[in-house]
């Protein structure tokens, strides 16, 4: 019988397809956001009648327990806890309500009832491991008698050339609990899992985890595996960067070639800000980036009226929602065999047709990367 799964800030329902992809028979019986756009895309992906819109603080333990749930999945939002928000205030964030409400008020009532889940899966921006709320978090997880193991990843770590550093704390209601810790540790050579004791003191240094799952990980595959086919050249291409964007915020992109092995973290403003929302690509391979740039900011200093011209060569572009939901995880690889690649669930993804490009992208940067957590929920039930 499958398990009955709730799925709580579910957006485009990224922990419902690392469901499906993952080895645990398991049935999202319903989800929540509140957000109408996300609704929508949840719907178009997974059926009528699971996603409720609906703000996660009116939920009552009365409203959860009728569905008999085993597993909690949870992405509840990051803006409290984001390093690139200088004015997150975590748990006295107003953003951070609801979770907390779901936490400390609702899941107490679901134990003293019986109806509480036995396993559960949060996830998180890397930075909510300082946070107020994670302390709250685990006392009340502690007090409730749940098992709990916390972990920070990045996509880079399963040879996804995406860097997503993200927290991740797995829970299981006692006398459920984690085999040992060196489960993590003993997992395929080639990935680097990273277990973080729970008491905060020995939190390892995002950068350096990075760094070294460069060095450890998976064969990762180049970024030009992830992108669609190039439209002929003579056209200006759909995502091309517009030039008063590259004349105002060019020199602050992180640009990488469809060669790379690397990109950076895709954001909600990925398209709408320049800085940290995400990498753009320089699709002529040709040429050296710091050299034209060079040429280009020596010519905008002598004020030469179209200096923006000189990038034009290196055609700059943003990636495509398609391309990012590959990144992601959601879609197999461009080049993936049905033979060489029979792990992965084939499945398409799609948008309700009216919903803009950029509502595609804010959704898409909030979402989650669907490799990483199918390989977690595996863990999770092991
Ligand atoms: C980090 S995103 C999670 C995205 C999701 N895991 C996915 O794969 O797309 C957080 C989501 O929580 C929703 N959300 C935030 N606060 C909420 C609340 N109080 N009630 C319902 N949904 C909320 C947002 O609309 C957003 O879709």
């Amino acid at each position: 019988m499958p398990i009955r799964v709730l799925e709580f800030y579910s957006g485009i329902g990224g922990l419902h397809r690392a469901l499906s992809q993952s080895n645990v028979e398991g049935e999202v019986v319903c989800a929540y956001d509140w957000d109408q756009c996300a609704c929508r895309v949840y719907t178009t992906n997974y059926g009528a009648n699971i996603v409720k819109k609906v703000d996660i603080c009116t939920l009552q333990a009365s409203d959860l327990a009728v569905h008999q749930a085993d597993l909690w999945l949870l992405s509840p939002s990051c803006q409290p806890y984001t390093v690139l928000n200088p004015l997150a205030r975590g748990a006295e964030d107003p953003r951070a309500k609801s979770f907390i409400h779901l936490i400390e008020h609702v899941l107490p009532q679901l134990v003293a009832e019986g109806a509480h889940p036995s396993y559960m899966l949060i996830e998180n921006v890397a930075g909510f491991e300082t946070s107020s709320t994670r302390h709250r978090l685990l006392a009340t997880l502690e007090s409730l008698r749940y098992s709990i193991v916390e972990l920070l990843l990045t996509p880079l770590q399963f040879g996804v050339p995406n860097s997503r550093l993200r927290y991740y704390l797995f829970a299981k209601a006692k006398p459920l609990g984690f085999r040992t810790v060196d489960i993590l540790e003993s997992a395929p050579e080639s990935r680097v899992w990273r277990h973080i004791p729970g008491r905060g003191e020995d939190w390892v240094d995002p950068r350096s985890g990075e760094e070294k799952a460069q060095k450890e990980q998976d064969p990762t595959a180049e970024i030009r595996e992830y992108l669609d086919a190039e439209p002929d050249n003579s056209l200006v291409h759909p995502n091309a960067v517009p030039d008063p964007v590259l004349e105002k915020w060019g020199r602050l992109f992180d640009i990488v070639l469809p060669s790379a092995r690397r990109s950076c973290c895709f954001t909600r403003g990925y398209a709408k800000m320049a800085e940290r929302s995400g990498s753009v690509l320089q699709m002529n391979e040709e040429l050296d980036t710091t050299t034209v740039f060079d040429r280009f900011l020596a010519a905008q200093r002598r004020g030469e009226k179209d200096a923006v011209r000189i990038l034009a060569p290196l055609r700059l572009r943003y990636f495509s929602p398609t391309e990012l939901l590959r990144l992601f995880c959601f879609l197999p690889l461009v080049t993936a065999s049905p033979v060489a690649d029979a792990s992965i669930n084939h499945e398409d993804f799609g948008w309700p047709t009216d919903l803009s490009v950029k509502t595609q992208y804010r959704l898409i940067g909030n979402s989650v990367n669907v490799r990483v957590v199918t390989e977690l929920i595996n863990y999770l039930f092991e």
